[in-house]
């Protein structure tokens, strides 16, 4: 089972610098994430979980420890690699990164554009779909300064599974969000990762959305502290005192 799991991190650290002004920010850091899990990754300001989340999604270079993510070893992986491996990832970052000049249906069939045996009928048909699901069927040909927050997080939804990913990493989806559409956004993906069976790693400062996950895993300086079930798993709000780590 743990060989099967889709993120299975083991002594992962990581400095930014070099000599004198270098600074470690991951300090042995084990971590899994088992197939279909949705986990949330929580931690004061500067505690590395970008860091983590971009070693994991291989858009930056492992320095040390061992890294297999969806079967693929990050540590000493190269670029071409590293590219290969991101594109079975769909990403989800804080400002939804949509390109402006495209529309919604547009934005969301460029994830399949790296699939060579579909037509671009065809991938605007299945963008389309897409959207549908998640309630934007209507504004699939809006551009997205005519979309609102929630709107657009919807679409980068879309986006991110549209290719059928093995993994979606999610880096603060709701943090330019008020609370309503904060939590709508996350709760459609959540429920379209679980019908397909995608997990999903979140980093997130927002208590609102904890009751998402089956598991959450908490970062400070650098090394995971506490790792708990989620309110997904029990009925119920998370424990007040965190149980050991869970790696
Ligand atoms: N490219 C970089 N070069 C040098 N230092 C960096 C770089 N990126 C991040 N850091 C530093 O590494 C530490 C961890 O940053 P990281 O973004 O991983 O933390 P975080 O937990 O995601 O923080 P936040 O919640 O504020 O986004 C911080 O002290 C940050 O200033």
């Amino acid at each position: 089972m743990r060989d099967q799991a889709p993120v299975l991190l083991r002594g992962v650290s990581y400095a930014y610098g070099e000599g004198e002004l270098r600074r470690p920010v991951l300090r042995a850091v084990d971590l899994t994430v088992g197939p279909g899990e949705i986990v949330l990754l929580t931690g004061p300001s500067g505690s590395g979980k970008t860091t983590l989340l971009t070693l994991i999604g291989a858009l930056r270079a492992m320095q040390e420890g061992s890294a297999a993510v969806l079967g693929r070893e990050l540590m000493g992986a190269d670029e071409a690699a590293r590219v290969a491996l991101r594109r079975r990832i769909g990403f989800i970052f804080q400002h939804h990164n949509l390109l402006g000049f495209l529309t919604a249906r547009q934005n969301v069939a460029m994830a399949l554009e790296l699939d060579p045996a579909l037509r671009e009928r065809e991938r605007l048909a299945r963008a389309g779909a897409m959207l549908e699901a998640v309630g934007l069927g209507a504004h699939a040909d809006r551009v997205p300064a005519q979309l609102s927050g929630g709107q657009r997080q919807r679409v980068a939804v879309a986006r991110a599974l549209a290719g059928s990913p093995g993994l979606v990493l999610a880096d603060e989806p709701t943090a330019a969000l008020d609370r309503a559409s904060g939590g709508e956004v996350v709760r459609l993906l959540r429920d379209l990762a679980r019908s397909r069976g995608v997990p999903i790693l979140m980093v997130t400062h927002d208590p609102r959305i904890l009751d998402i996950a089956d598991r959450v895993v908490a970062l400070e300086d650098g090394r995971i502290v506490a790792a708990h079930a989620g309110a997904a798993d029990r009925g119920g709000p998370p424990p007040l005192s965190a149980a050991a780590a869970r790696g």
